[in-house]
C-alpha cells in the first residue's frame, strides 16, 4: 500500500488496462460492503495494473464524502496488496483536498481529479483546484480532463512543472487537436489515459495520441475479453480489435445510448448479466429496463461468454 513513488505510480499504470470498479449497493441502496469486496476480489484476480475506487462508473458523484472515504478504506483492505487502489478527488476544492486527505490515511496510492459540479471554470481557477489538491497530498495525482474541466495544454505544463506529483491526464472528450497540443507540450512528462465512454471504442487510435492505456468500465463483467483487447490494441493488431469491435463493443454501445446515464447503469446490468449483480445505481441513473437487460445479457452469452 502507497509504497511506490509518484513516478513509480505512473510507470506503473501506462502499461497495463485500469479498472474501474463499480460501487456495490443494497437494496436500500445503501454501500454494499459484502458485496463490494467480493466484486474488488474478483477484479484483482486479474492482471490489472490499477483500480479506480468510486470514480465515474464507480458513482463517486454519488457518493457522501464520508462513504468515499469508506470504498476507498474498503478498497485497499480487500485489494491493495496485489493491486494500486486510486481515490477520487471530487466537487469542490476544499472537498477535492478532504478526499486527499482521507485517500492517504486509507493507503490508496494516487487520486483522480474528477471536474467540479455545475459551475462552468475556466484555467487560471482550474490550475488553482488541481493546485490545491496536489499540495494537499503525497500521492500521485491525475486529472480528468472532461466536462467543465477541460485543461489546455499549458496549464497541463504548469501544473507539471509545480509539482512533481501531478502525473497523469486523463481524458473523456477525445478532440485530436487537444490531445496533439497536450502530448507535444508535455511529452513524457506525463502518462495519459483514455477516458471516454466505453473507452475501448477509441483505444486503438488514441494510442497513436500518446494514450498507452484506458479506463475500462466493462472490465467489470467481462474482464478476460477486456484483458483481451487491450493486449490487441497493444500489439496494434487492427484486424483483431475490429473483429471484437464489430462482435461486442459497437452493439454494446447501441444499447448504452438508449438513455442518457446508461453509461453507468449498463456496468450494473452487465454485472447482473453475469450473474455477479451489485445492486441497482442511485439516482439521478436510472436502471436499464428489461428489455435493454435482455438484449445486453444475449449479446453478453453469444459474442463474449463463448469465446473467453
Ligand atoms: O471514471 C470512470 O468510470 C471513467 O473513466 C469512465 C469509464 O471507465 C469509461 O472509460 C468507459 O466507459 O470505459
Amino acid at each position: 500500500m502507497a509504497n511506490r513513488t509518484p513516478q513509480e505510480l505512473a510507470a506503473h499504470l501506462k502499461d497495463g488496462l485500469l479498472s474501474f470498479p463499480v460501487t456495490a449497493f443494497d437494496a436500500d441502496l445503501l454501500f454494499d460492503e459484502t458485496a463490494y469486496r467480493e466484486h474488488l476480489a474478483w477484479q484483482a484476480g486479474y492482471p490489472v495494473a490499477g483500480l479506480f475506487a468510486a470514480g465515474g462508473t464507480g458513482e463517486g458523484f454519488s457518493l457522501t464524502p464520508e462513504e468515499i472515504a469508506t470504498v476507498v478504506r474498503v478498497a485497499v483492505e480487500e485489494v491493495g496488496s496485489t493491486v494500486p487502489v486510486l481515490a477520487p478527488a471530487a466537487g469542490n476544492t476544499a472537498q477535492a483536498v478532504r478526499n486527499a486527505h482521507d485517500a492517504g490515511t486509507a493507503g490508496a496510492e494516487g487520486l483522480l481529479v474528477l471536474p467540479p459540479y455545475l459551475t462552468e471554470a475556466d484555467q487560471l481557477g482550474l490550475e488553482a483546484h488541481v493546485s490545491a489538491v496536489c499540495s494537499a497530498t503525497d500521492l500521485g495525482v491525475i486529472v480528468y480532463n472532461r466536462a467543465n474541466a477541460i485543461y489546455s495544454a499549458e496549464t497541463v505544463a504548469r501544473l507539471a512543472d509545480r509539482h512533481a506529483n501531478f502525473i497523469g491526464f486523463k481524458d473523456g472528450v477525445g478532440s485530436i487537436e487537444h490531445l496533439t497540443k497536450v502530448f507535444a507540450k508535455n511529452g513524457d512528462r506525463l502518462f495519459y489515459l483514455g477516458g471516454l465512454p466505453t473507452a475501448e471504442t477509441f483505444a486503438l487510435p488514441l494510442l497513436q495520441l500518446g494514450m498507452s492505456t484506458y479506463s475500462s468500465a466493462m472490465y467489470n463483467f467481462v474482464p478476460e475479453f477486456a484483458l483481451e483487447f487491450y493486449r490487441d490494441v497493444r500489439a496494434q493488431d487492427r484486424a483483431a480489435v475490429t473483429d471484437k469491435l464489430n462482435r461486442f463493443v459497437l452493439p454494446y454501445i447501441e444499447i448504452r445510448d438508449r438513455v442518457k446515464g446508461y453509461g453507468v447503469s449498463i456496468v450494473k446490468g452487465g454485472l447482473k448479466a453475469v450473474g455477479r449483480d451489485a445492486g441497482s445505481v442511485r439516482p439521478p441513473l436510472q436502471d436499464l429496463t428489461a428489455q435493454d437487460l435482455a438484449d445486453l445479457k444475449a449479446l453478453i452469452d453469444a459474442h463474449v461468454l463463448q469465446s473467453a
